[in-house]
């Protein structure tokens, strides 16, 4: 059972266990068939989708290409997932172009994008929050000529996942703070939601991606249970490099990848589904001739088909420097030593150890300047009313390494100066970014301009948002902390007024993306849409045997966290595939 696994890892305090590859827990093929009817590249969320829904049938051979490794058990803890994030190794990071806009901050003044790697892919690092998005979401691609994918039609598909393998819990620690937090929500006119209504408008208790308080990836969901069909082969440490087309039917027949150092070549029967996330997809297009003509000519790679791929890159850009001070404590538990609640979550799986990334309240709101329809967000506020008592940190923390991360987040306050905290997410950002090659070389991190605030509505947007926020703080509500707004300037901002539209704008500009939502670089759309890359089937326009499935299809923002969202896309892929090869589909 998994919490006995973490039982018996934090019991004995086996760091290495922890924190390393804790030791093939899933078969991982070493002999593979010449041919496979399916070939999936990348384990993120669609792709272990992919992975089991397809192997489901008997007579299909699947085999799963994963660049990373497994989850390591550390990554289960939910309060400590940010503050592990892209410290343990198993990620990707792509810096992106020095930009003059945002991330000013940043080493170099580049954004850092982070991509989980190995099985589970960003769903095995992300904070696990379960949020559905808005109904007009699904009903705008519809609308656009997606047919298959309005509210209606994709509803069926979440509530496949969620009454299968995806275990959503809803956050039960509860600090002193959360219900005036909770409250806010009346006293500014907004409804009390969850994640699961079709209109995403107002404040919920956050709903995660965890079972028992541990991390359920997607992994854990769909490649767990039928990691041992003997049709299924998951092969992890293997980078995809190529994936082979040929040039005058235009079909894809195989891939090209390294597994630890030596090169193979495995041919498919039917499909190749490549689910390698947003950035390494358009990459793996691109370098593969699929791309734009005159990107591609550039580096000398042939052109098989000339699509807008890499476009189109849309990001909820976050906010993260909104603190209160807070006269009365309100976001630990007083009287009890961060040792007991280690414990208890060892026990039992509760506790703020059982919180996402600390933040547990969600509220989706519009600001005055909006102009999307009168039920539809443009701000997420993300309230972290979550911390632990520093006070309280003892030597089996230290020796697990928990101290030492969670030394570098907010988590740990001193009681004398309890913090309450939010991040302001831009939801519907009007800009677009863009993805492209450095190289043809597959071992060469491709280029990425996250372009935020291009479009100066985004800037405006997220101004107001701060002033929510702001808001919220000194509300009827949350009177009785005495929150009190922290002013410690943003390094670069110091010359200008606390609290004025020129400061917000400088403060906003030296950060950029905190959450990693990147999105959009292969653009669902139909064959009339001269931007799009992969049609309503999710099929390359243009290019036999190959679909794209994972967040660079999705073709605009979303009101909403997008791994929800991703399983929904996994699970109406695999019903498109079964379709396609022998007419049989799940029925709702
Ligand atoms: C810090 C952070 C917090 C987040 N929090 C949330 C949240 O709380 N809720 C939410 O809904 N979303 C959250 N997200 C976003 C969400 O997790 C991602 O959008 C989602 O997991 C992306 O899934 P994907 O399948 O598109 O790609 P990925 O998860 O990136 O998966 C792609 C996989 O392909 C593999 N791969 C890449 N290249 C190759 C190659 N050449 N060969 C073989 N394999 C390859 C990668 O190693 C990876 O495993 C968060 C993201 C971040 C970064």
């Amino acid at each position: 059972a998994p919490l006995g696994d973490l039982n018996a890892a934090f019991g004995n305090f086996s760091a290495e266990y922890l924190y390393g590859d804790s030791g093939a827990r899933m078969p991982d093929v070493e002999a593979f068939r010449a041919e496979y009817d399916f070939i999936v590249i990348g384990a993120g969320t669609p792709g272990c989708v992919q992975a089991n829904r397809l192997s489901e049938n008997g007579n299909w051979n699947v085999l799963l290409l994963e660049a990373g490794r497994e989850e390591s058990l550390v990554q289960s803890v939910p309060l400590t997932a940010a503050a592990f994030y892209g410290r343990i190794g198993n990620n990707w990071e792509y810096p992106s172009e020095p930009m003059e806009t945002a991330c000013k901050g940043g080493p170099g003044g580049a954004c850092l994008g982070f991509k989980g790697r190995g099985l589970g892919g960003t769903s095995s690092h992300n904070f696990m929050l379960y949020t559905r998005s808005h109904q007009r979401d699904f009903d705008g691609w519809a609308s656009d000529g997606n047919y298959g994918w309005s509210y209606r039609e994709v509803l069926p598909y979440f509530l496949k996942a969620e009454s299968s393998y995806v275990k959503v819990s809803s956050n039960t620690f509860e600090t002193p703070m959360i219900n005036s937090v909770l409250e806010v929500a009346r006293e500014f006119g907004y409804r009390a939601i969850n994640p699961f209504d079709k209109v995403q408008l107002g404040f919920y208790r956050a709903s995660t991606t965890t079972l028992k308080g541990q991390r359920y990836s997607a992994a854990r969901a769909y490649l767990h249970p039928v990691c041992n069909r003997g049709n299924l082969h998951i092969s992890m440490n293997s980078i995809v490099t190529k994936i082979l087309i040929d040039p005058v039917t235009k079909v894809a027949y195989g891939v090209e990848f390294t597994k630890n150092g030596v090169s193979h070549t495995i041919r498919t029967k039917k499909e190749i589904i490549l689910s390698a996330g947003v950035i390494a997809s358009p990459q793996l297009l691109m370098l593969s001739g699929i791309g734009p003509r005159h990107h591609l000519k550039t580096l000398s790679i042939p052109v098989i088909k000339s699509l807008d791929v890499g476009y189109n890159l849309h990001d909820h850009y976050g906010y993260a420097q909104l603190r209160f001070k807070l006269r009365n404590p309100g976001t630990f538990e007083p009287h009890k030593t961060i040792a007991q609640q280690f414990d208890e979550y060892i026990s039992n799986g509760t506790g703020p150890f059982s919180s996402p990334a600390g933040f547990d309240v969600l509220a989706f709101m519009k600001t005055r300047s909006s102009d999307l329809p009168s039920d539809y967000p443009d701000v997420e506020l993300m309230v972290k009313t979550v911390s632990l008592d520093k006070s309280t940190t003892n030597k089996q923390l230290q020796y697990l390494g928990l101290e030492e991360a969670l030394k570098h987040s907010s988590l740990l306050v001193n009681p004398s100066d309890d913090t309450l905290s939010m991040v302001i997410l831009l939801m519907s950002p009007k800009s677009r970014g863009r993805v492209w090659l450095n190289s043809s070389n597959p071992f060469d991190k491709p280029r990425m301009d996250p372009n935020f605030f291009d479009h100066p509505h985004d800037l405006t947007t997220v101004i107001e948002g701060i002033q929510l926020g702001i808001r919220m703080g000194e509300s009827r509500s949350l009177s009785k902390y005495g929150p009190m707004i922290d002013r410690t300037p943003t390094a670069g901002c110091e010359h200008l007024i606390f609290g004025s539209d020129e400061y917000w704008r400088c403060s906003i500009r030296q950060q950029g993306s905190v959450l990693g939502h990147q999105c959009g670089t292969c653009k669902m759309g139909p064959k009339s849409d001269p931007s799009a890359v992969v049609n309503p089937e999710l099929q390359v326009h243009g290019v036999g045997n190959l679909r794209v499935a994972d967040a660079s299809i999705l073709p605009g923002p979303l009101a909403g966290h997008p791994n929800a969202a991703l399983f929904m896309v996994g699970e109406k892929l695999s019903d498109f595939i079964k379709e396609y090869w022998n007419g049989c589909v799940w029925k709702k």
